[in-house]
């Protein structure tokens, strides 16, 4: 029935002592605070209580909190209303104060005041409640009879009203739904009433009292409402005149001088933008321009729909930092350390971008070549960009250009097209507002139709031109950092002008140190915890990493521990129960726990259990050796924009004439591979007898190979000796090694090929646990970039033919029955 009436508040209550302003229960109202008593209460209450019981304070009107906390406290006033406080907003200026949000709940009576320091608490009983509304129902004709009238009232008053206006479209409506008893509260808190008179209402504890008080205060508003519209009426044509008196203003040539304030604002406004377009400091010939659109402009019909177009040109022009920028305050030394600061691991890359700034320290005119960070999603190549622009004390920009592959977009529209735009770059300048920030580039594999790559070109950099501008804008003080996933998909010619710095994924352990260093505390940091509420020990980030997360970077590792601490904090804001996993032989302690609150100062810790309550149970689990559990199945190791991946290949035979089936998308290279593999095999079938009786291995036989995740494209040479491996399995009906993961280009001559992308492949393989690599013998100089910790883990084979491959992947080797020639590559 009412909507207050379900409350039940605390029976001690913190109060908070006012003299500015009056709550009633259902209405809602900002309020300043601080003096000490109460700046205290919202301290050590509001802030730091975590139940919502703890956000419900007693809000005492007409009394003046002392300033000081030693001063003694007046005589409270005796009723008060309980508010429940969803906002606190804390501010220095002028001086310390809190502004809370509280809206009201309840009247209640102090009966007795409990303490006084830091902050006064009473003990409090509620007054408006259920059973005296229903009570008084049945009960007073009178009563239903003065809720009728001021319902009556209430209507009448918001028919009066501009319906098209939200609010009082809602004020109808819940005129309707609210129960009759809360009227006079929330309408005397809507009306036009002193705090006098709120006083009198909320101290009308009396239901019929509080009818009577308040009916008074809404027929006045309603008369003064009917007053109002009476003189408007007198004066009719008064918004004709305006309305004739602005038509005429945009009459070139006419001028209108008006006494009162209404003057001639159009005129005024491009005066304004003349005088904005002179301070702009722009160069000779963006400032011709602009003159002469000021000059079109003023002879405009305002009705034009030109007149806003060029407005919105000029208003861009003048906005632009033309020339405005920011000083380089570099510190070689400083650099570092907040390089080294912002970012675990990546050792090459930071020493590579502090070579840059040291560069530009000697010279500052430097033209070099732009960066360009390739690496997989989330191993923070755009956060190395936000660290140099803090170490030039530059400002930060990214253009994301995912998905977009329109010259426009970078380009901007001309102006001859409607809803034309500046490009990206332009609005980033204008957004930073200096012409010297630190812009990176995500994604610059989609600049392919870019048919000028001016943008990326620091000799031409000078003379950029918008189409939207339409004049050259100088955009040789932007330090342009590009990043891409991939190198394959950026044009010769722009990757011809960038100095590309490959930044590889991250192994386990550098995750762990990356979570534990930055992730975890920026994650609580965001979700409002602290280290002594919630803590993830190194096993859990390491579970999180290996169950939870496949990925080269960090992003979806941090994601995964946003998702705990929100976990937590919901923990937090019920009241922080013991927060433990159900597994069975606890389950008997849990009811004797649920109700127990655990004190504050316990931290959450993630364990095993918690993990999976969480996150849920694991969503990647090694299944490694439980797929090599028949002849025909090897592991490669592949390299995907993404990262490195282990690979499965697969293969089986049936009865028929000696065909290859291929499946898996596989692209041309890949299927060149697989045929070679075969012709390989079938040359070499009698030196490792895999003849099966017959002179061809694949007589009365067709084979299928198949790469397993059948959705996603593969292609490259690089899979050569895991087909090899798998199909001599296959052929020989010997299991390939479990624990073994291979790559590498073959010949038709049984050679191997080096390939590209070793550090991303061997992290795949160490995350996955597997224990041996095999990686072509020309790579070995490769192995440096990888941690020693996870070279240590791995046993690596060096292999340059085919029959080393064999020999390694398989248990006790692949023997040959002829000493197999020892072919050495010139390749
Ligand atoms: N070595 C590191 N040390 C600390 N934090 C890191 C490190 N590497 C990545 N991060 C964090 O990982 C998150 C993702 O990084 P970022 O957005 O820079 O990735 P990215 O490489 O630019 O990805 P994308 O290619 O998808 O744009 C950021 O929060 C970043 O701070």
């Amino acid at each position: 029935m009412s909507s207050n009436s379900g409350i039940q508040i605390p029976s001690r209550l913190p109060l908070l002592c006012t003299h500015d302003g009056v709550l009633l229960p259902g209405s809602t109202m900002r309020i300043s605070v601080d003096t000490a008593r109460n700046m205290q209460l919202v301290k050590s209450r509001l802030l730091k209580g975590t139940s919502l019981q703890s956000t419900i304070i007693g809000f005492i009107p007409n009394t003046r909190d002392p300033e000081h906390d030693s001063d003694e406290l007046p005589s409270l006033h005796s009723i008060g209303t309980a508010g429940l406080v969803v906002q606190v907003v804390g501010s220095n200026w002028p001086k310390p104060h809190y502004t809370l949000l509280i809206t009201g709940l309840c009247r209640f009576r102090v009966t007795q005041l409990l303490r006084e320091k830091p902050f006064p608490v009473a003990k409090v009983e509620q007054l408006d409640k259920l059973e005296q509304y229903t009570e008084g129902d049945q009960a007073d004709g009178e009563l239903e009879e003065l809720s009728q009238r001021f319902y009556q009232a209430a209507v009448q008053l918001v028919g009066m009203l501009d319906m098209s206006v939200p609010v009082v479209a809602k004020l109808r409506r819940l005129l309707d739904s609210l129960p009759k008893e809360t009227l006079p509260d929330v309408l005397a808190s809507m009306i036009r009433t002193s705090n006098k008179e709120k006083l009198q209402v909320l101290d009308a504890v009396d239901l019929e009292e509080r009818f009577k008080k308040a009916l008074p205060l809404l027929t006045r508003q309603i008369e003064g409402l009917k007053l109002l519209q009476k003189t408007r009426k007198l004066r009719p044509d008064d918004d004709k005149r305006v309305l004739a008196i602005r038509k005429g203003g945009v009459f070139p040539g006419r001028q209108f001088s008006l006494d009162e304030d209404g003057e001639d604002e159009d005129g005024d406004d491009t005066a304004m933008l003349e005088k904005k377009v002179k301070a702009a400091a722009m160069p000779e010939a963006a400032l011709r321009v602009c003159l002469k659109e000021l000059k079109r402009l003023k002879k405009m019909p305002q009705s034009m729909p030109e007149y806003a177009l060029t407005r919105n040109y000029l208003e861009m022009m003048v906005e632009l930092p033309w020339s405005k920028s920011s000083t380089d305050c570099l510190d070689i030394r400083a650099a570092r350390v907040l390089l080294d600061n912002d970012h675990y691991a990546m050792e090459k890359l930071k020493r590579r971008v502090l070579e840059y700034l040291a560069v530009r320290q000697l010279k500052s005119t430097l033209k070099g070549p732009i960066l360009c960070f390739v690496g997989p999603p989330g191993v923070g190549k755009t956060s190395v960009g936000r660290s140099i622009a803090r170490t030039l004390g530059r400002e930060f920009h990214r253009i994301a250009l995912g998905g977009v592959c329109d010259q426009s977009d970078i380009r901007g529209h001309r102006r001859t097209y409607v809803g034309s735009m500046p490009g990206r770059i332009i609005n980033g300048l204008k957004t930073v507002g200096v012409n010297n920030p630190v812009m990176t580039k995500t994604n610059m594999g989609c600049i392919v139709v870019l048919p000028r790559l001016t943008v990326l070109d620091p000799e031409q950099n000078h003379s950029f031109t918008d189409h939207y501008l339409n004049v050259p804008f100088d955009l040789s003080q932007v330090l342009f950092i590009a990043t891409a996933n991939t190198m394959a998909t950026i044009p010769p010619a722009l990757l011809d002008r960038m100095e590309v710095l490959q930044v590889p994924g991250y192994t386990q352990e550098e995750k762990v140190e990356i979570a534990h260093r930055h992730l975890i505390p920026h994650q609580l940091e965001q979700h409002g915890l602290t280290p002594q509420q919630l803590q993830i020990p190194q096993d859990t980030t390491k579970d999180i990493i290996s169950k939870y997360t496949r990925e080269a970077g960090v992003r979806s590792l941090e994601r995964k521990i946003g998702a705990i601490c929100r976990a937590v904090a919901v923990k937090f804001a019920e009241g922080h129960k013991v927060f433990r996993a159900e597994s069975p032989t606890e389950q008997h302690n849990k009811e004797e726990d649920s109700g127990i609150a655990a004190p504050p100062e316990m931290p959450i810790v993630i364990d095993p259990i918690a993990l999976k309550d969480i996150l849920g149970p694991p969503v990647f689990e090694m299944e490694v050796s439980e797929r090599l559990t028949l002849p025909g199945v090897a592991i490669g190791l592949a390299w995907t924009p993404m990262g490195g991946e282990i690979m499965f290949v697969e293969a089986s035979r049936m009865e028929g004439e000696g065909q290859l089936t291929l499946t898996g998308q596989l692209g041309d290279v890949m299927k060149e591979s697989a045929h070679l593999a075969i012709s390989w095999l079938r040359s070499n079938a009698k030196t490792y007898l895999l003849t099966n009786g017959s002179a061809d291995p694949l007589e009365g036989t067709d084979i299928h190979l198949h790469f397993p995740a059948g959705a996603v494209t593969k292609d490259g040479p690089s899979a050569g000796v895991t087909i090899v491996t798998c199909l001599a399995s296959l052929l020989s009906g010997r299991l390939v090694r479990s624990d073994v993961a291979m790559t590498g280009e073959i010949t038709l001559r049984g050679l191997v090929l080096p390939v590209g992308g070793i550090k991303d492949k061997v992290l795949a393989a160490h995350r996955a646990n597997l224990k041996r690599v095999i990686i072509p013998k020309r790579n070995e100089k490769d192995l440096e970039e990888i941690p020693p910790r996870v070279r240590a883990d791995l046993d690596f084979v060096f292999a340059s033919t085919l029959d080393e491959v064999l020999n390694a992947a398989f248990d006790g080797g692949f023997p040959a029955a002829v000493s197999h020639p020892q072919v050495v590559s010139k390749l």
